[in-house]
C-alpha cells in the first residue's frame, strides 16, 4: 500500500530521518512508535507533502509521492490527522467538516452521511464551534475531516494524546471499525504501548531517525519495548 524507501530528510543542516525504509500493509494498522523527538511526526509530514525531502521514493499504489505537490496527495486517497488535532476553533463543526471536502477526487461539496453515522455527536453539535467541543469531540471532528475525502489510507499522528481514558478507548474502537467498514490501511503513531498492541496490527519502532525495528505486534517483545520505548 504505502513504501517507503532510503528516505533522508534534514530541518536545514540537521539531518533527522536517515535512510529510512518501511513498508505498510494493505488492510492493516501499522503504529509508529518510539521516543520523543525521534522523528515519527516528521515522518508523517514527510509523506503528505508538508516537508520537502533531500533523498528517497514514497510509493503508494501505483505513485512516488515524493514527485507530487502537496494538494495532489490528499487527492490520491490519503487522509491526514495531524497531531494536536489543529480544529478550527471559531468555525462551526460542519464547516470544519467542509475544509476537506475541495481534496475530494470527484469534487463532491456533500460530506459524506457515514461520517455522522460513525460520529453521531457531530451530527448533534453540527452548528457549535470546534473550540466549543471537549477533546474527544474534537478528535472525532479531526477524524470526521479526514474521512471527508474517502481515504484509502488514514494517518493518525497521536490521536490519544489529551484525551480522556474512556474516549481513548472508543478511538480505539472507531479506528477498528473505520477499518472493517471501509476497508482502511492506518498508519498510526502511538506512544501509548496498551492503545498500540490492541489496535494495531503491525509495529515500526525509530530511533534517532532511524528504523530499529519493524514486524507484526505480537513480536512487539520487552527488549524493544526497554530499549526504545520506555522512558
Ligand atoms: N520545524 C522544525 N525545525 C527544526 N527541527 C525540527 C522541527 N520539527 C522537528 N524538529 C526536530 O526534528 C526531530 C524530530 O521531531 P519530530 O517532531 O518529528 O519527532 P516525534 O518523534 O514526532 O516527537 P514527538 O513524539 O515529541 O511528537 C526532533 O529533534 C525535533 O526537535
Amino acid at each position: 500500500m504505502l513504501q517507503i524507501d532510503t528516505l533522508n530528510q534534514y530541518y536545514g543542516e540537521s539531518h533527522t530521518l536517515w535512510d529510512l525504509s518501511v513498508t505498510f500493509p494493505e488492510g492493516e494498522c501499522t503504529c509508529v512508535m518510539g521516543r520523543n523527538g525521534v522523528g515519527k511526526t516528521t515522518l508523517m509530514d514527510c509523506i503528505m507533502g508538508l516537508r520537502p525531502l533531500r533523498s528517497g521514493a514514497i510509493q503508494f499504489q501505483d505513485h512516488n509521492l515524493a514527485r507530487l505537490p502537496a494538494e495532489r496527495r490528499a487527492g490520491l486517497g490519503i487522509g491526514y490527522v495531524p497531531q494536536g488535532r489543529q480544529i478550527f476553533p471559531l468555525l462551526s463543526v460542519e464547516e470544519n467538516l467542509r475544509i476537506g471536502l475541495p481534496a475530494r477526487a470527484d469534487r463532491s461539496r456533500h460530506i459524506p452521511d457515514f461520517i455522522f453515522e460513525l460520529f453521531p455527536v457531530l451530527d448533534q453539535m453540527r452548528g457549535r464551534r470546534g473550540g466549543d467541543l471537549s477533546g474527544g469531540q474534537q478528535q472525532q471532528l479531526a477524524i470526521g475531516r479526514a474521512l471527508v475525502i474517502d481515504p484509502k489510507l488514514l494517518i493518525l499522528d497521536e490521536p490519544t494524546e489529551g484525551i480522556q481514558p474512556n474516549i481513548v478507548h472508543e478511538i480505539g474502537d472507531i479506528i477498528r471499525r473505520l477499518m472493517e467498514q471501509l476497508g482502511l490501511t492506518v498508519i498510526l503513531v502511538e506512544q501509548k504501548l496498551p492503545f498500540a498492541r490492541r489496535v494495531g496490527d503491525r509495529f515500526a519502532i525509530l530511533d534517532r531517525g532511524r528504523l530499529k525495528a519493524e514486524g507484526t505486534m505480537d513480536a512487539l517483545g520487552d527488549e524493544l519495548v526497554r530499549e526504545y520505548l520506555t522512558v
